[in-house]
């Protein structure tokens, strides 16, 4: 239709309207399109005389091409759009299920979750990038010292990074290929029906790639979170041999200690290659005597500082003992065991056990803390666990109700038990275990309180249950033990791979004085962090962080007193 010259409109539309009647010639209008197809073929259709005839033509020519070309390229834009928000969606909620899955599931993998770093928590990176120490403004760091405090003296006990199972759980994936072998399962994921046990007994309990990135990644953030005070604790004469670079006189005035197994020796390697700033040989750490079993050679030498259960009869005595483990359990055995195992028969297609579902947790726990990959074992144990209950999100919120079972769950339970009574507080002893250990400790904090010479860094590298016998000898965690998700005593959340406690020796001024006026020991405040966050442990003040030297000491003596180690651990006679 074509718009009569004269017609009184007065959008954008109609000037161009307008301006296309300026110059057409008195041939019928030909429509836009014909116009254009004319155009395209080379043939215009109107004769310019006028140079601003020729400039509004051009212009209308483009208004010609905008006004048809529009329509396309905006519905183009809008499928386009569409595109990439379904593509992002997707990726979103794959990536973000995953980012959920993976921080759920590492709730659900006891002392074989991965260490939840900053960087990690929702990285797909399989190991988390070991941050730059030497650009501390790109590191996130929990837990940073308090302004009005400075660091006097550092104590930090870590258990070892990222480790190959153990000879008892590699024998326990031999057992799950061997069975799946014998009912093999077309049906089954292709991953499944190729599957065998990676992990071998040469390599069994050695410290992996990733194990090397949590403790390297470990002191990247202590450098970055200590780094003022360990540069300001240098050599100050000149003359003194032990000059150098800020990070060799960090690690001059450094003392390593490791358990015998090498996964430790390995794990302080690559953390004080990093607080060093340099490649460290062994000859540097000083590696605690591994007691040699049976009990009756205690005397040749033992590691009843680090290795502390093994290196006491009574311990290795009640941890045979599994009668207490075993009545916590049986009311969560009998009432889920027998769904939760119908449903794994169900998924694998065999009649499975026990034995079947706790190789089904540590394939999982293994295949997602060395590789960081949950979509094998991990996937097939969570998404059949959906079509039990039709599990809703909620499940993972610390309800108990049947709805929130799961088998990474129940598992996940079983070995918190497991540990309650071997680390916990299931057995008294195990609250005085860490006597040594917290007695050597206090006496080097009392020597850098004192002023008097000595290492100021304290590094040692130890075991899960290291950390465990050191919380419950603080009595922290150590509330009765319910299957709830928020549970106390949770060692996915307290003894991951990589788990590490820090006693900061700090120097505080009041809260608004920045730097300390005069020193006397109640300036001197202790902060306990465990895995880089602050803890409060009973005998400190319940409403602050840090503690007052004072209280802390006699907190930890509590427990400690007369640490008559050997006494304490001595057979009864029969
Ligand atoms: O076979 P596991 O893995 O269930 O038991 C390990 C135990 O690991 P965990 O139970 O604390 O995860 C500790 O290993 P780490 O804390 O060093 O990772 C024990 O140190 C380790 O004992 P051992 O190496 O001194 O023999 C346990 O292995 P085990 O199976 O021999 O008991």
């Amino acid at each position: 239709m074509t718009t009569p010259r004269n017609s009184p409109r007065n959008n954008t539309d109609d000037r161009w309207q307008g301006q296309q009647a300026m110059y057409r010639d008195d041939r019928d209008v030909a429509s836009d399109e014909d116009e254009h197809h004319a155009f395209l073929a080379g043939e215009p259709r109107v004769r310019l005389t006028h140079p601003k005839q020729v400039q509004q033509w051009r212009w209308h020519w483009r208004w010609l091409v905008v006004r048809r070309w529009t329509p396309h390229i905006l519905g183009t834009a809008i499928v386009l759009l569409l595109v990439i928000s379904l593509c992002s969606l997707t990726a979103y909620w794959s990536y973000g299920s995953y980012a959920a899955r993976r921080e759920t599931l590492r709730d659900m993998l006891g002392t074989k979750a991965r260490y939840p770093t900053p960087t990690s928590l929702d990285s797909d990176d399989v190991h988390p990038p070991v941050v730059d120490a030497h650009n501390c403004s790109t590191v996130p760091l929990p837990g940073d010292v308090p302004p009005h405090c400075e660091l006097v003296h550092l104590q930090l006990v870590s258990r070892h990074g990222t480790r190959n199972p153990t000879p008892r759980v590699v024998e326990k994936l031999a057992a799950l290929e061997t069975e799946l072998l014998a009912h093999h399962n077309s049906a089954w994921p292709k991953w499944l029906v190729s599957w065998r046990n990676p992990y071998s007994m040469d390599t069994a309990a050695e410290l992996v790639e990733q194990g090397k990135h949590d403790l390297a990644s470990l002191a990247t953030r202590d450098v970055c979170r200590y780094g003022r005070w360990l540069d300001a604790a240098r050599f100050k004469d000149p003359s003194d041999p032990r000059r150098g670079s800020a990070a060799s006189e960090r690690h001059q005035l450094a003392w390593y200690g490791s358990s015998a197994k090498q996964r430790c020796i390995d794990s302080a390697k690559a953390y004080a290659t990093v607080f060093s700033g340099q490649k460290l040989d062994t000859s540097a750490i000083h590696i605690l005597p591994e007691l040699a079993l049976p009990m009756d050679t205690a005397e040749q030498g033992q590691d009843n500082e680090l290795a502390m259960h093994h290196a006491c009869a009574l311990w290795e005595k009640q941890s045979k003992d599994r009668s207490g483990e075993l009545s916590m359990e049986a009311p969560y055995r009998e009432r889920y065991m027998p769904m939760i195992l119908d449903q794994l028969s169900e998924t694998l297609g065999y009649p499975t056990t026990n034995e079947t579902l706790e190789a089904v947790w540590m394939a999982c726990a293994f295949e997602f803390a060395i590789d960081a990959k949950p979509n094998q074992w991990c996937q097939l144990v969570q998404s059949h666990t959906k079509s039990v209950q039709n599990l809703g999100d909620s499940w993972w919120m610390g309800d108990n109700s049947e709805a929130g079972m799961s088998p990474l769950r129940l598992v996940d339970f079983f070995e918190d038990v497991r540990h309650y009574f071997q680390y916990g507080p299931g057995h008294p002893l195990n609250q005085r275990l860490a006597c040594v250990l917290f007695t050597r400790v206090l006496g080097e904090m009392r020597t850098a309180l004192r002023g008097q010479p000595g290492p100021r860094w304290w590094l040692r590298f130890a075991h899960a249950e290291t950390i465990m016998l050191m919380l419950n000898h603080l009595d922290v965690y150590t509330g009765p033990l319910e299957f709830r998700q928020d549970r106390a005593f949770r060692t996915s959340r307290i003894a991951p791979f990589a788990a590490n406690l820090h006693f900061e020796l700090l120097r505080c001024g009041s809260e608004t004085a920045s730097a300390v006026s005069r020193v006397s020991d109640d300036n001197y405040h202790v902060r306990v962090l465990l895995n880089e966050q602050p803890i409060r442990i009973p005998g400190c003040p319940a409403d602050q962080d840090l503690c007052p030297w004072a209280e802390f000491e006699r907190a930890v003596l509590a427990r400690a007193g007369d640490c008559h180690f050997d006494a304490m651990c001595r057979l009864p006679k029969l």
